[in-house]
């Protein structure tokens, strides 16, 4: 029986001998316990925390450079408690791990407690393993299949549109945050193209439920940006999962708000498909639901949105058929849409719109090719634009938004090298290891972009260097931004075709460059759950934005 003392010097006494008990082992790991003893890596002294602290003293990813030119393409570092991690840059590695052996690597327990919370259940795609998995990604994949991706496109217009007309209305302020542009801009676009779903994002900033999703991601991301202890917590006892949140309640409230959109959005489908059940109609009663809202009235037959696509593949299966998705598993991945269909696009929509404001010269060129074309072009010809190309996988290549793939070993395993190391060809992996890619090492290598590769310099993709024409590295067009293998981003292509339409729209009809006040054009890049900009003199721990002015470059449009 656990003795839980109760006057405060039991209760110091107790936590004493706990930390006293853990830094033990932790020091005793430490001096023991390295099965890669033939691998270097930087030292360390944090006995705890190993290397966290400093890879989040500074700027995302400027640690990794450091070390992968000191240390190479494969180096280890320690996290929690001694725990030994690998970092890799290695292209043959790397895709061993990413793709070849598929679930033989996957995501560590504790980084899929967060995915459940975020996705209100343990069925959303984001914290599955395995065959479960392998069947949400198969129906995923049939909604984001390149055709469909195209026939989306009218939608993803009208709301560039939109985000023309806002930008015209709020002219005439000195500074326009981007971020909060964007995310908005985003929002309304992955509602509308997923579920019909209008979520007013554009017209009216903070709309309930972008005041969720944002509370959630500061609520998840907070500990992070400070000393890693509840983040290292979580990973290694994640049973502890509500306890870790510091207020459960606010995170609850939020979460019941996604929820209540994923229901409606669930239901208005069902009903327009014609295959509500009475007990669904028994469930949208007792939820105060109303079918016929407004905001979900968007949507007809005949549109084929991302939903209404998982409806009816589902439909036609058989109700024994193992692919056959139930409610609670399509809840989920509406869920799974909002999150991964939204911040991110943003968010590297924002750093596209900070290189472009620094770079005048590059803006003037890409807004040239897209005059060429016209408003009017159709989505295959936007796709095809060359500099438009250029400039997008430019950015992304610089400003990798997810940070870095963690996975970990499920099983044991050998791990090829291109390169061997100390004499090793291969590194032989036991279960249970932390296996690390971090995107902008990848993204940057100077041995693949040249010694400018930290430039943003979009020709480099028009007249690509040999090496990056035969690099090997996994990814999606030469960049990590989007994952690999089995957990490859299934909206990639949707979310370049949207940025390209609003920079189509954007770039045409006003110019975009940093505010006068030059302590607000120093940006750096913290992690917000995903790597966001933040003025400089604000610090870390302030809200992410990036200030920039906008001038009409022509008159605003007149609508029918
Ligand atoms: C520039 C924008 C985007 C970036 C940088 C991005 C990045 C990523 C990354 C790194 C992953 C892998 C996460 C992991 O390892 O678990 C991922 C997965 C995913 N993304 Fe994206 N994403 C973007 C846009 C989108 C959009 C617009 C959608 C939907 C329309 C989307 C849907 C998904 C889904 C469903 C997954 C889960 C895939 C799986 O687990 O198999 N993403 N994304």
């Amino acid at each position: 029986m656990l003795f839980v003392p109760s006057s405060p010097l039991g209760i110091a006494v107790l936590l004493g001998s706990l930390i006293a008990v853990a830094a033990l082992v932790a020091w005793l790991r430490w001096l023991y316990h390295d099965p890669f003893p033939y691998i270097d890596g930087p030292p360390t002294s944090n006995l705890i925390f190993g290397h966290f602290p400093e890879i989040l003293r500074e700027e995302v990813g400027i640690v990794y450079h450091r070390w992968h030119e000191q240390y190479g393409p494969v180096y280890k570092l320690r996290g929690f408690m001694g725990a030994t991690r690998l970092i890799f840059s290695d292209p043959v590695a790397v895709r061993h791990i990413m793709v070849t052996r598929g679930y033989t690597y996957g995501k560590h327990e504790g980084v899929r407690v967060v995915f459940r919370w975020m996705e209100g259940s343990k069925y959303g795609m984001g914290s599955l393993e395995g065959d479960d998995h392998k069947r949400v990604r198969k129906m995923m994949l049939h909604t984001f299949t390149p055709a469909h991706v195209r026939s989306l496109h009218p939608t993803v217009r009208e709301y560039a549109d939109q985000f023309v007309d806002v930008l015209f209305q709020e002219r005439k302020q000195a500074e326009h945050d981007m971020l909060g542009y964007n995310r908005s801009a985003a929002l309304d676009v992955i509602g509308a193209a997923s579920y019909g779903y209008a979520t007013g994002g554009l017209q009216k900033k903070n709309t309930p439920l972008a005041v969720a999703l944002e509370t959630i991601v500061t609520q998840v991301s907070n500990d992070t940006i400070r000393v890693p202890l509840p983040a290292v917590l979580r990973a290694h006892f994640p049973s502890l999962e509500w306890y870790l949140l510091a207020d459960t309640r606010l995170f609850h409230r939020n979460l019941e708000k996604l929820r209540r959109v994923a229901h409606e959005v669930l239901y208005t489908r069902k009903k327009a498909l014609g295959v509500l059940t009475k007990e669904d109609e028994k469930l949208i009663e007792g939820m105060g639901i109303d079918l016929d809202s407004e905001r979900v009235g968007n949507f007809a037959l005949g549109i084929d949105d991302v939903l209404s696509i998982m409806l009816r593949d589902s439909a036609m299966l058989d109700p024994d058929d193992p692919d056959k998705l139930n409610d609670e598993w399509i809840l989920a991945q509406i869920l799974v849409l909002f999150w991964a269909g939204h911040e991110s696009t943003a968010t590297s929509m924002t750093w596209l719109f900070y290189e472009l404001s620094r770079n005048l010269d590059v803006q003037q060129k890409v807004r040239e090719e897209l005059l060429g074309v016209g408003l009017d072009c159709d989505v295959r010809t936007l796709l095809e634009l060359p500099y438009l190309n250029a400039v997008i996988h430019e950015s992304l290549r610089l400003h990798s938004t997810s940070g870095q793939t963690i996975r970990w070993s499920f099983a044991d395993d050998v791990i090829p090298l291109s390169t061997p190391i100390n004499g090793h060809k291969s590194i032989v992996l036991p279960t249970g290891y932390e296996t690390v890619f971090n995107h902008s090492t990848l993204n940057c290598r100077p041995e693949i972009w040249g010694e400018d590769s930290f430039k943003f310099r979009p020709e480099r993709w028009i007249d690509m260097p040999a090496a990056a024409k035969e690099d090997t590295m996994p990814g999606w067009e030469g960049v990590a931004n989007f994952a690999s293998g089995h957990r490859l981003c299934v909206g990639a292509g949707f979310a370049v075709m949207e940025i390209k339409e609003v920079l189509l729209r954007l770039l045409t009809h006003f110019e975009f460059s940093l505010p006068d006040d030059p302590e607000e054009r120093k940006i750096e890049g913290w992690n917000r759950l995903l790597t966001k900009p933040f003025v400089k003199r604000e610090g870390k721990k302030a809200a992410p934005r990036l200030p920039i002015k906008i001038t009409p470059l022509r008159a605003a449009p007149v609508r029918a």
